[in-house]
């Protein structure tokens, strides 16, 4: 569905955008994270046909992105802020954006979809900040584009509207749609994407599945250990809030061993927690 290969941005002297190569194949999610000023913004503008590349070749449906004609018909765009009418209503708004797509839907539907069909009368100025959130989210699906532009979608969204939102992403996803995806939630994209390219300084600092982004850091468990406990048997280091962190290839054998300890020292471990490695650890990793 999309083909980046060497793509550089620059603005003026200032480089923001490095050799960057991916591909996205259709039916995949993918989300593109980073650091902030990484380049995310500036790759998605070139790959949704807003501004064209320094250098490089981006194809979309093996197509130039600047070709609207034949781009813009099968591409639905959530972008971080939307410019709609403040004086008009959800329903004029879904209308006069899906419309330019020349894909055919009903502002009932999609207002449906995000759970918007009470608000179909309101004028966007008087609409919450997730309301307009939801109606960004409205736009960007509005006749089922087969390629959908996800940018920050839950920003400002409180957790049922954020599951609302994944419920309805999921639904594109049955449909055979492909997102693109860019969010500072690391959970999300840990949950969710089939592939996360994680960007830094214009360049990916990793790219791939999510084990494959995790796989290469240990696994963590940490714990709160009253003041006069023994000492541990396993190496471990202090935390910002006071707990004890142990870094391990070996979670199971470790993590045995400490539950031995506890148990044989009569130690209460407080505020237990052990995992894989979280997709905020790799993102901690950057550059250190
Ligand atoms: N129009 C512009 N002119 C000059 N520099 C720009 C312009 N747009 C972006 N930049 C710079 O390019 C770099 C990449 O910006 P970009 O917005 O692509 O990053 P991002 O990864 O989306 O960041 P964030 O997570 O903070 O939104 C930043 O250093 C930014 O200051």
């Amino acid at each position: 569905m999309i083909e980046v290969d060497a793509l550089n941005v620059r603005y003026g002297d200032f480089h923001a955008v490095k050799d960057l190569t991916f591909e996205v194949a259709r039916g995949e999610l993918y989300a593109l994270l980073g650091t902030n000023g990484a380049g995310k913004t500036s790759t998605l503008e070139v790959v949704e046909g807003h501004r064209g590349a320094s250098s490089g070749s981006v194809r979309v449906f093996g197509r130039s992105p600047l070709d609207r004609r034949a781009v813009r018909p099968r591409v639905g765009i959530m972008l971080q802020e939307s410019g709609f009418s403040p004086d008009l209503t959800a329903r004029e708004s879904v209308r006069l954006i899906g419309g330019l797509t020349r894909r055919s839907d009903t502002a009932e539907r999609v207002l449906g979809v995000v759970g918007l069909t009470g608000k179909a009368a309101t004028r966007v100025a008087q609409l919450s900040g997730g309301e307009k959130r939801r109606l960004d989210f409205a736009t960007a699906v509005w006749g089922s584009p087969e390629l959908v532009f996800l940018d920050e979608p839950t920003t400002g969204l409180d957790i049922q509207s954020r599951d609302d939102l994944w419920a309805a992403v999921d639904r594109l996803r049955e449909d055979g749609a492909t997102v693109v995806l860019t969010t500072h939630y690391l959970e999300e994209a840990q949950q969710r994407a089939d592939r996360i390219g994680l960007m830094h300084q214009g360049r990916f600092h990793r790219e791939g599945t999510v084990p494959e982004l995790t796989g290469t850091l240990p696994a963590t468990i940490r714990f709160g250990l009253p003041a006069a406990a023994p000492a541990l048997p396993l190496a471990a280091t202090r935390e910002a809030d006071g707990r004890l962190l142990v870094r391990t290839h070996a979670l199971q054998r470790d993590l045995h061993a400490l539950l031995d300890w506890a148990r044989a020292a009569h130690v209460h471990l407080a505020d237990l927690e052990a995992g894989p490695t979280r997709l905020d650890d790799v993102f901690r990793a950057i550059g250190g």
